[in-house]
């Protein structure tokens, strides 16, 4: 291991600029759009980083790690304490302080918080206008399930996470508190320290960052836009981990911060109205479930009428009472249709099949009898967390892994 300041370390190598238009299309793929740097008409914009900047006086960013609807996420070298860390720079806009709220309850009443990426610090980056940024600290860890390959993790270690997962979510339930954006881009796989690396051994495992200077938009401080790192397998752990706090609540809080969970996580149920409850989190929770065991999500969302149409062809038809109550444009009547049944090409049991045609008729069907469990649209009618670890067949499926 080569220690963090050798004296061979280039102080100014940051990465890499884009150096042609072809460069630049692939990084577009990857980044934040530069318009949410743009003040104008927007009130969820982000505040402009430059690899290289200290924050804070304290902390020195050196590469990207993701962003999401609300922040951009930077791994930065922390130059008081020696280690690398997380920083969330939240979007103006309520989101930040609703995650601090929340996380700090968490803190209080979670009893294990082992699997949580909790903030450890938090300070603010002031605007031209004075308007201020919140920016959270957190300990850096892996990359996301929709940021890997499921492929080439093996399914123990899927299904590992996958109890962990749960065992997570019925942590944050006891407490009282729903995630309520349970998806795949806020499980994170653990990863091995870098600490003790210099700053181009991280490069070397983590890939060079490539980035160009935020385009188009006049701001008052340099921005660049920055390719995440590609954390490669041999750095992966199989702790798993769930991050962002920004629309959980607690379930007798009567403010509910505005927001869903990305569609094809989302319950039906709250497409439809409904409060938001511990059942929604346990239908997102069985989504990840999902993937994680199939290696893709359930139900497709290329149909007309979106991932609605693609529930309601492998589960059947949404319950008549909820007709008029969809709240996305592009809903369909025949969704409510109860006639219609699933359709057998198309339902738990082909999917199970048609993805997992290396698993045996026994297991095929404990996972279908756990889905079949979850995905129900009447929410009163899902199992809890805790009563799902407790299932006899969820139960049987973690022995089969070992886990
Ligand atoms: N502590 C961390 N360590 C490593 N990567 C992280 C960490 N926190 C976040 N990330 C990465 O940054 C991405 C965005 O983070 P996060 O989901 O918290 O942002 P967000 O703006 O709240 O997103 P959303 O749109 O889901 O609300 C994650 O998907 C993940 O890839």
């Amino acid at each position: 291991m080569v220690n963090t300041e050798t004296s061979s370390e280039d102080p100014t190598d940051f990465g890499d600029f884009v150096k042609d238009e072809d460069e630049e299309l692939d990084l577009e793929e990857l980044v934040e759009p530069w318009h949410r740097y743009d003040p104008q008409d927007n009130h969820y914009v982000l505040y402009p980083i430059r690899l290289g900047e200290v924050l804070n006086e304290r902390y020195r960013v050196e590469h990207k790690l993701g962003f999401g609807g609300g922040s951009t996420v930077w791994m930065a070298f922390d130059l008081q304490d020696k280690k690398d860390v997380a920083l969330k720079v939240m979007a103006l806009g309520k989101w930040g302080n609703n995650e601090t709220r929340i996380q700090d309850g968490i803190i209080k009443s979670v009893q294990n918080t082992s699997r949580l990426v909790i903030y450890t610090e938090t300070f603010f980056l002031r605007r031209d206008d004075e308007s201020e940024h919140r920016v959270l600290v957190f300990p850096v860890k892996g990359p996301s399930i929709s940021t890997l390959s499921l492929k080439s993790i093996p399914v123990a270690s899927r299904m590992s996470a996958a109890r962990q997962l749960l065992e997570t979510v019925a942590s944050l339930h006891e407490a009282g508190i729903i995630h309520r954006d349970l998806n795949a881009g806020n499980c994170l796989w653990g990863m091995a320290p870098l600490d003790s690396l210099s700053r181009s051994a991280k490069y070397q495992s983590l890939g060079r960052p490539l980035k160009q200077t935020i385009p188009f938009v006049n701001l008052w401080k340099e921005g660049e836009l920055v390719s995440p790192v590609k954390v490669p397998d041999d750095l992966r752990t199989d702790e798993f981990y769930l991050c962002d706090f920004g629309l959980a609540k607690k379930i007798d809080d009567p403010t509910t911060q505005r927001g869903y969970p990305p569609m094809h996580y989302c319950s039906p149920d709250r497409l439809h109205k409904q409060e938001p409850s511990f059942a929604c989190d346990m239908w997102s929770y069985m989504v990840v479930f999902s993937m994680l065991y199939l290696r893709f999500p359930p139900f497709p969302t290329f149909l007309e009428g979106g991932v609605v149409s693609g529930m309601v062809e492998c589960l059947g038809p949404l319950p008549a009472h909820w007709k008029g109550l969809y709240t996305h444009p592009g809903g369909l009547d025949s969704w409510y249709d109860q006639s219609q049944t699933p359709d057998p090409k198309y339902d738990l049991a082909a999917k199970l099949a048609y993805f997992r045609p290396d698993t045996d008729p026994v297991e095929r069907q404990l996972v279908h009898s756990i889905m079949s469990k979850v995905f129900v649209y009447d929410p009163e009618k899902r199992p809890t967390a805790n009563e799902l670890l407790r299932d006899p067949s969820f139960r049987a499926i973690m022995d089969r892994y070992g886990c």
